[in-house]
């Protein structure tokens, strides 16, 4: 669905190289996989996951999607993420001014969903990921785990063709992580793609492909 072909990714200043992540790599994420990316702290996770959101465009080689090429253009990468994909970071991100409903609506109205529509699939979203208790809550009347579980019906009410999740469980206790695996096992049983950057073994046990960034490449773990 998604592949970075003949990609090299470094962070420069002036004729500086301050960082290498990625040298020469194909990667290509297929449709109704589940993958999670590993590697030590400041092995280039957080990059990959915003490459492939189209929020890194300051890289060699070409970015596809359903096997068109895109132009690495931030306007039209904003426009091609807001359509396909779903993003879930650490720290939620939600709108601290709106409650959850219309945290969970603002996608929707974004890509200028008409109100029914809208409403139906919040309310679908928030009765399938059990969130129904929440709706008239703000931001900060929940705990992480909640919150988390708000980030993700946000970035899923949409219906993207990819999910990525930057560490999602990162700031969560056990139960919460729990919650959110859950979360997960129905999304990828319904065939999401999914790709989730984790530190955790538990979380990667739940993903049907294993990756961990190694010497700039990106290696599947067997
Ligand atoms: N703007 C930047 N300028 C220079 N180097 C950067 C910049 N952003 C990230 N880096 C470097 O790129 C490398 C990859 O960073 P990244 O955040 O992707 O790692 P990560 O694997 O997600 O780390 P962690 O597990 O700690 O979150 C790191 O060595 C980091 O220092």
């Amino acid at each position: 669905m998604i592949q970075l072909s003949n990609v090299t990714k470094q962070f420069v200043s002036g004729e500086r190289v301050v960082c290498q992540v990625f040298r020469d790599i194909d990667y290509n994420i297929d449709a109704s996989c589940s993958i999670s990316i590993s590697g030590r702290s400041g092995s280039g996770k957080s990059t990959l996951l915003r490459m492939l959101a189209g929020l890194d465009l300051n890289y060699l080689g070409d970015y596809y999607f359903k096997r068109n090429k895109l132009e690495k253009n931030i306007e039209k990468m904003a426009t091609h993420r807001l359509k396909h994909i779903g993003i879930v970071t650490q720290k939620y991100q939600l709108l601290s001014d709106r409650n959850c409903y219309d945290n969970i609506a603002f996608p929707l109205k974004c890509l200028k969903h008409d109100k029914k529509t809208i409403k139906n699939k919040v309310e679908e979203i928030m009765e399938l990921l059990d969130l129904n208790e929440f709706k008239d809550r703000y931001p900060y009347e929940l705990s992480g785990g909640q919150c988390q579980r708000i980030a993700i019906a946000r970035a899923i009410v949409k219906s993207p063709d990819i999910l990525l999740a930057d560490e999602p469980t990162g700031a969560l206790d056990k139960a919460s992580e729990y919650e959110i695996l859950k979360i997960f096992d129905l999304l990828i049983s319904k065939g999401q793609t999914l790709v989730v950057a984790t530190h955790s073994d538990v979380v990667a046990k739940h993903c049907t492909s294993n990756y961990i960034i190694e010497d700039y490449k990106i290696q599947s773990i067997k």
